[in-house]
């Protein structure tokens, strides 16, 4: 398969391998384990979203393969201030370098600059990525359904476990919630994005919602830029949101979040 997807979990693995030359795993291992600063990822949405509060994953993105350069006055550490002071739950940080010109730093800058908890993203396909995401200071990660086997899968939940952090499970259709739901984690996300066309459509996670048992929460991922999109998915009892570029392209990235919640 020639896709998007596919290259990028090439490039991972030539990326991991050079980590892993770089840095041993049992002594990466102590750094995460060393750290005691957990923040409540999914602890801080459920407070949000079992109140029918718009909870916020406010995304830190330079670029993307789909839309290129997003924003180009990129300060991780403005743009993380900006989202706490207004509002956002918690936020999200590319850290890939080669697709969405990410980096570790700006996860390790985002966490200094505020005190909500944080989500590395990036393509887990190894749990030396796990506890690397650890060790920089991630309180979640993101696991991509249609990038991984079940036993990566669980595998790579069971390390973030460990770790102390929650997970979120990314799904793009029925076949791969179903694989989603064999895992412990209560946080679904839905990408209205499909990762191997790019198509967006927020029917997406109106179709697959019914199928969600009660007791995970869903993020709707991808794709919201209008107030007619939050109140679309708040009809459908959906109060979990990811939201990257809608953010990015505003001067204030923290007073379009306020906008467009209406917070
Ligand atoms: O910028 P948007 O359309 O608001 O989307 C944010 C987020 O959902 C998107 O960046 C994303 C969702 N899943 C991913 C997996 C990898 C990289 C990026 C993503």
């Amino acid at each position: 398969m020639n896709d998007i997807l596919e290259k990028i979990l090439t490039v991972k693995r030539e990326e991991v391998a050079v980590l892993r030359q770089m840095r041993s795993e049992t002594d990466l291992l102590a750094e995460a384990t060393a750290r005691q600063d957990i923040r409540g990822f999914a602890n801080h949405l459920r407070e949000q979203i079992s109140t029918k509060q718009n909870a916020v994953i406010a995304e830190i993105k330079k670029a993307s393969p789909s839309k290129g350069v997003i924003r180009e006055n990129f300060n991780p550490t403005e743009i993380a201030t900006s989202y706490a002071a207004h509002g956002a739950t918690c936020l999200s940080v590319l850290t890939d370098q080669q697709f969405f010109q990410g980096s570790p730093d700006y996860l390790r800058q985002a966490r200094a600059a505020c005190a909500l908890p944080i989500l590395r993203k990036d393509f887990m396909i190894d749990p030396y990525q796990v506890i690397h995401a650890r060790a920089l200071g991630a309180d979640c990660i993101l696991l991509i359904v249609a990038a991984l086997s079940d036993t990566q899968l669980q595998e790579l939940e069971d390390t973030s476990i460990e770790l102390g952090m929650d997970v979120l499970i990314e799904v793009h259709n029925r076949e791969e919630l179903e694989r989603a739901l064999q895992l412990k984690s209560p946080l679904i996300g839905i990408n209205n994005r499909n990762l191997r066309t790019f198509e967006v459509s927020l029917d997406n996670t109106v179709n697959l919602l019914n199928d969600i048992p009660t007791d995970r929460m869903v993020i709707t991922e991808s794709g919201i830029h209008t107030r007619e999109d939050v109140q679309t998915m708040n009809k459908h009892q959906v109060y979990g949101f990811l939201v990257g570029e809608a953010f990015m392209r505003a001067d204030n990235p923290g007073e379009a979040l306020a906008k467009l919640f209406d917070i």
